[in-house]
């Protein structure tokens, strides 16, 4: 997502790439940010750590780690930066860290940035107040065979939205995969199948499945820029908003 990020900030109108940084000893230290992300020298040298870019930025886009999130969260809000999260996979107590970093400074921290996922959310509200208890609800995702986490932070997030419209506490509902003698569907479970191959960039649907028909809502992204825009555009609205911890649902308006 670096490479897609910087593409996309030297693309975007009103932001400007003025810092990059990865983790201390990575080969990518020292050298040009623009060169890296092969789209020309943009004289911004990708530095080792926060502390050596605190005057540079205003707002720290961050796609790395869990860890690494919870850290630049907490460094963000004692040196007043605002910030755009991407990064998924974090536990309970990760977001709750995030949460109390988002009491000193403006948070935007979405796991998926597209605005066609975005839509979705919404889209997925509506399908289950009108199907409410009356279908079975599976989500179905598949990504590369790069990524460290699963169930992706886009199907959590659409469990969550379906779960909480139907009155549901998807940490009561939720079954992770399926194997052998485990019984027949319980109506109420929300189920999560995961694919990991190759280069698929992101592919989610979510199943409401009844007897005799089914509707399913599904995303595809073919590039990773449609995320990379959103954080841009997140940034531009992070401009002057009070701290707090916001979601892609404000930046599009779509709350
Ligand atoms: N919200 C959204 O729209 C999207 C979210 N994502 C999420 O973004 C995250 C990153 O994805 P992706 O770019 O594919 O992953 P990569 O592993 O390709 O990139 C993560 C980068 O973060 C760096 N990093 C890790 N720890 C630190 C640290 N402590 N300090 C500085 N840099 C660090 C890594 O460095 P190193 O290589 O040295 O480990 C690496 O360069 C994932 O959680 C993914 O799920 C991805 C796409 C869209
Ligand atoms: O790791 C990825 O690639 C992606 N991660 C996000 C997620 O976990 O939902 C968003 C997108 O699907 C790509």
């Amino acid at each position: 997502m670096g490479r897609a990020l910087i593409q996309a900030i030297t693309e975007g109108e009103g932001v400007a790439l003025t810092a990059a940084i990865d983790r201390p000893g990575n080969s990518l230290i020292g050298t040009d940010a623009g060169e890296m992300a092969a789209i020309g020298k943009l004289g911004v040298t990708v530095a080792d750590s926060l502390e050596a870019v605190k005057d540079d930025f205003d707002v720290l886009i961050d796609f790395t780690a869990p860890a690494a999130t919870v850290a630049n969260a907490r460094f963000c809000a004692e040196h007043g930066k605002k910030m755009a999260i991407g990064t998924t996979g974090l536990n309970d107590d990760e977001k709750a860290q995030l949460a109390a970093s988002a009491q000193k400074t403006a948070i935007m921290f979405a796991p998926n940035m597209s605005m066609g996922v975005n839509l979705c959310f919404k889209l997925l509200e509506i399908a289950a107040k009108v199907l409410g208890d009356e279908v079975d609800i599976e989500v179905l995702e598949s990504h590369h065979r790069h990524k460290v986490d699963s169930p992706s932070g886009t199907a959590l997030r659409m469990g969550e939205v379906v779960a909480e419209t139907l009155g549901r506490d998807l940490k009561q509902v939720a079954v992770y995969g399926r194997e052998g003698q485990d019984g027949p569907r319980d109506r109420n479970t929300i189920g999560f199948a995961t694919v990991r191959a190759g280069d698929i960039v992101g592919e989610h649907t979510v199943m409401f499945a009844a007897d005799g028909e089914r509707v399913e809502i599904t995303h595809k992204a073919t590039s990773r820029m449609n995320f990379a825009r959103g954080a841009v555009r997140a940034c531009r609205w992070l401009d002057g908003k009070a701290a707090g911890l916001y979601d892609m649902q404000d930046v599009l308006g779509l709350r």
